[in-house]
């Protein structure tokens, strides 16, 4: 982990406070630690992935949030405010994963209900809804019930619900579980247009590849810690895998590159490929220097591009957790 937060830091004015800030966040049932020590910090406007295989208490930690659980000790800020704070209440959005919905009512009636929950006046009902229904691609089915909406369009009404009181932060628990690729794409879509406005996503979801495309930055939860958190694009790049083309090599020069780099496999002898894993951008760099400085010619320099997915199964799996 290379992010703190410190207490002092949730004494800022809200208006420049972090969207989220938690502080040792822990919950208990009986003997089972669903959460152990969750410590992270979340920036106005970004896209926050929050990943962590089944278990690692994701969903514990969002209902924390949400005021839904109550912490068995630790703290946190929503928006710069404590937790339950009916201001910062107002501006939060959330889509829970596997809602059901009063699904007699019709989209337009479902969301007009949920707009007086927010205690929002008739006008900006009227106002905003059409707007989120349109967002949400089910203008068309407003006046549908809901029970004859596909799985798909039900998820979109819930995204619908999730943004209607207008929220500067909002939590989306699995968003795109009920979608077929272009649904995913829309509400990928959509996130990337809620970001453009300004507004923060909380995002948890099992599709990798989705996450890897809308998230600025991601935390990876394991065993009710934060494992791993960063940019998106640092944790991309810890970890190389390079592959380096070079005229002959020297036993003795071998050596010394294997000192800066994990040599992996290397083939041929003439114009040997070297397979190496590497820390860091950095050390790329650094071989390339050593190679070069001792008369090595380089022919290619190759840097496996990483997935977020191998980096989540790298860094479970470096702690034995389980990935199901
Ligand atoms: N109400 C509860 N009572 C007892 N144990 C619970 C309760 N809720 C969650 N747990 C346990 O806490 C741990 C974390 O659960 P949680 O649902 O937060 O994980 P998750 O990361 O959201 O998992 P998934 O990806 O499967 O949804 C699990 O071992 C779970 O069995």
């Amino acid at each position: 982990m290379t992010e703190t937060a410190t207490h002092a830091e949730t004494e800022r004015p809200a208006a420049t406070a972090p969207a989220v800030e938690t502080f040792g966040l822990r919950k208990v049932y009986g003997e089972r630690v669903a959460v152990e020590d969750l410590t992270l910090r979340v920036e106005e406007g970004e896209v926050f992935g929050f990943l962590g295989p089944n278990g690692a208490g994701k969903t514990t930690s969002v209902k924390m949030l949400m005021g839904l659980v109550r912490p068995t000790s630790g703290t946190a800020r929503l928006l710069g405010r404590p937790l339950g704070d009916r201001a910062a209440r107002a501006k939060i959005g959330f889509l829970p994963e596997m809602f059901r919905f009063h699904d007699w009512l019709t989209g337009e009636e479902l969301l007009d209900i949920h707009g007086q929950l927010y205690g929002m006046s008739r006008a900006q009902r009227q106002r905003r809804i059409p707007e989120v229904l349109e967002l949400v691609g089910l203008s068309h089915a407003a006046r549908q019930r809901v029970r004859t909406y596909s799985k798909g369009m039900q998820q979109r009404i819930g995204l619908a619900q999730a943004l209607l009181n207008e929220p500067r932060l909002v939590f989306l628990d699995e968003p795109t579980s009920a979608l077929d690729p272009i649904g995913r794409r829309d509400v990928r879509d959509i996130i990337l247009r809620l970001r453009a406005a300004g507004m923060t996503v909380f995002l948890n979801s099992h599709l990798l590849s989705e996450v890897e495309s809308v998230s600025d930055r991601v935390a990876i939860i394991n065993h009710g810690r934060v494992a791993a958190i960063g940019p998106m694009a640092d944790l991309l790049r810890r970890d190389l895998t390079v592959e380096l083309r070079l005229s002959a090599v020297d036993p003795e020069l071998l050596d010394d590159l294997g000192r800066l780099v994990h040599i992996e496999h290397v083939d041929g002898r003439e114009r040997p490929t070297v397979v190496a894993r590497v820390p860091d951008e950095e050390t790329i760099a650094r071989a390339v220097d050593l190679l070069v400085g001792r008369g090595v010619r380089v022919y290619g320099v190759t840097p496996e591009r990483r997935t977020l997915e191998q980096v989540f199964l790298d860094v479970v799996e470096k702690e034995g957790g389980e990935v199901r």
